[in-house]
């Protein structure tokens, strides 16, 4: 008998998983035993660029999920509701669930999971991080057997692709972001990537299956790429870094009382392994005891890299089906019981970047320097080169030193006579 699937979305995704299992030509045997039954989508009649029998789509995904011949429910349909009511459906009838979906899982996984384990089923969710790179199955099988102490990622394409045009042509947010979204890179509403959200549900997920405890979303420290400007990405290559989106979850004492979860742009040493991740791709490197450090690289999005995620995870639900067992496996099933605490992001301790405007008067950069002293700032360099009309403009690079102590130098720095603004503030890695 074969597995019998449900799938709900034939877009982007479900078209690259529909494609992947008509090719079944040197692939996993297993996958033979696949059955595509229903499809359901907003608008069954619409052409598509896969053959399938017209009678297997239909608009009714509520039928779907309570098919009792379904095995298995592939949820591709994106967003939070039907998806999620039509997944918890899925699981209340006893069948697993595959799900490309970052933003259900990294905001109801308690109520999934808990489901899901009494249910008896699994929940698996490879597409929803990093497209086709295999990061979800590795964290929570091969690379659980370390302690891990970081998990820093460029899991944006959209903002990463940004960003590097940004780099190489010397323009302005706004323009590659226009152009991005006309090349069809960037959706016409860009809030989630360019703001950082989305990675900030994909960091989510990458930090409960990393620390090994659940992780509540508004914990989360999210800011985006909208404030950077060519200004900043020049300086930066000055100073020997490029900007980066990076998603960063850290354990900053080895207790987990210190986890840090975190998307924010970032100045990366032009000299790291994440340095040289380019355009749409995604990267991620881990760092543990005793592996040390060990990265991924591959295409974040697109049909065939997230269609081969959700086939791969298609592929060992069919294996566990056919294998038979009544136990349930605990490296596909969720271990999650509790919630980690996560610090404030006032407790980070990182080193930073900024850029002052001040009047050109002697003396300025000494009062700089004295102030950041009261606060226990100690600056690793700091630089003079241009002006911004009648205003000179000073860029600092710090030493480590505690987030909270850098925000209070700032503020007692902008009441300085002296200091026009400080158009950015950005950390270094
Ligand atoms: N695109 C990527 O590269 C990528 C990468 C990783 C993860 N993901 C995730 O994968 C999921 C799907 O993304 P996608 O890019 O494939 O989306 P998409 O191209 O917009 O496709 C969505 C599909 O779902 C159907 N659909 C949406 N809402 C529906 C509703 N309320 N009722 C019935 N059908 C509905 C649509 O039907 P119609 O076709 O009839 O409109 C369409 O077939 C999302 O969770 C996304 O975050 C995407
Ligand atoms: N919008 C996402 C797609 C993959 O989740 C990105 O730009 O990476
Ligand atoms: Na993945």
């Amino acid at each position: 008998m074969g597995v019998k699937l449900g799938i709900l979305g034939l877009g982007t995704v479900g078209t690259g998983t529909v494609q992947l299992l008509q090719d079944l030509q040197g692939r996993h045997p297993l996958l033979q035993e696949v059955e595509i039954c229903r499809i359901g989508v907003r608008s069954p009649n619409k052409s598509r660029p896969v053959n399938l029998p017209q009678e297997i789509l239909s608009g009714d995904l509520s039928a779907i999920v309570n098919d009792p011949q379904i095995d298995i429910i592939v949820e591709l349909m994106g967003g939070l509701e039907p998806a999620r009511t039509l997944i918890m459906t899925a699981i209340e009838n006893g069948k697993h669930v595959v799900t490309a979906n970052k933003a259900v899982i990294s905001r109801f996984g308690e109520e999934i999971f808990t489901a899901a384990n009494a249910s008896g089923v699994y929940v698996m969710f490879e597409a929803a991080v990093a497209g086709g790179i295999p990061v979800i199955k590795t964290l929570k099988q091969s690379l659980s057997v370390n302690k891990l102490h970081s998990i820093i990622g460029i899991v944006n394409g959209t903002t990463n692709y940004i960003l590097t045009r940004m780099q190489t042509e010397g323009s302005e947010l706004e323009e590659v972001l226009a152009d991005a979204q006309r090349l069809g890179y960037a959706e016409a509403d860009p809030t989630a990537d360019i703001d950082g959200l989305d990675a900030g549900d994909k960091i989510a997920i990458l930090a409960s299956l990393g620390f090994g405890e659940r992780i509540n979303l508004q914990d989360v420290y999210c800011e985006g790429i909208r404030q950077i400007t060519k200004t900043d990405i020049a300086y930066a290559g000055k100073l020997g870094f490029v900007i980066k989106l990076l998603a960063i979850a850290k354990n900053q004492t080895g207790d987990k009382s210190q986890l840090s979860v975190r998307v924010h742009p970032t100045l990366v040493s032009q000299t790291h392994p994440l340095a040289s991740i380019n355009g749409v791709y995604n990267a991620i490197l881990v760092e543990g005891e005793p592996i040390g450090q060990v990265m991924f690289f591959g295409p974040g999005a697109g049909a065939g890299p997230t269609g081969s995620a959700v086939c791969s995870d298609i592929l060992n639900l069919v294996a566990t089906i056919k294998t038979n067992t009544a136990q349930a496996n605990p490296l596909l099933s969720c271990r999650h019981k509790e919630y980690c605490h996560i610090a404030p992001i006032s407790q980070l301790v990182t080193r930073f970047y900024a850029r002052f405007l001040t009047k050109d008067h002697p003396g300025v950069i000494g009062k700089l320097g004295t102030c950041f002293g009261k606060y226990q700032v100690s600056l690793e360099s700091v630089v003079q080169t241009g002006f911004q009309g009648e205003m000179a403009e000073i860029v600092v690079v710090t030493h480590d030193v505690k987030e909270g102590d850098f925000r209070q130098s700032l503020e007692e720095i902008h009441t300085m006579e002296a200091i026009d603004s400080i158009p950015s503030i950005l950390r270094v890695l």
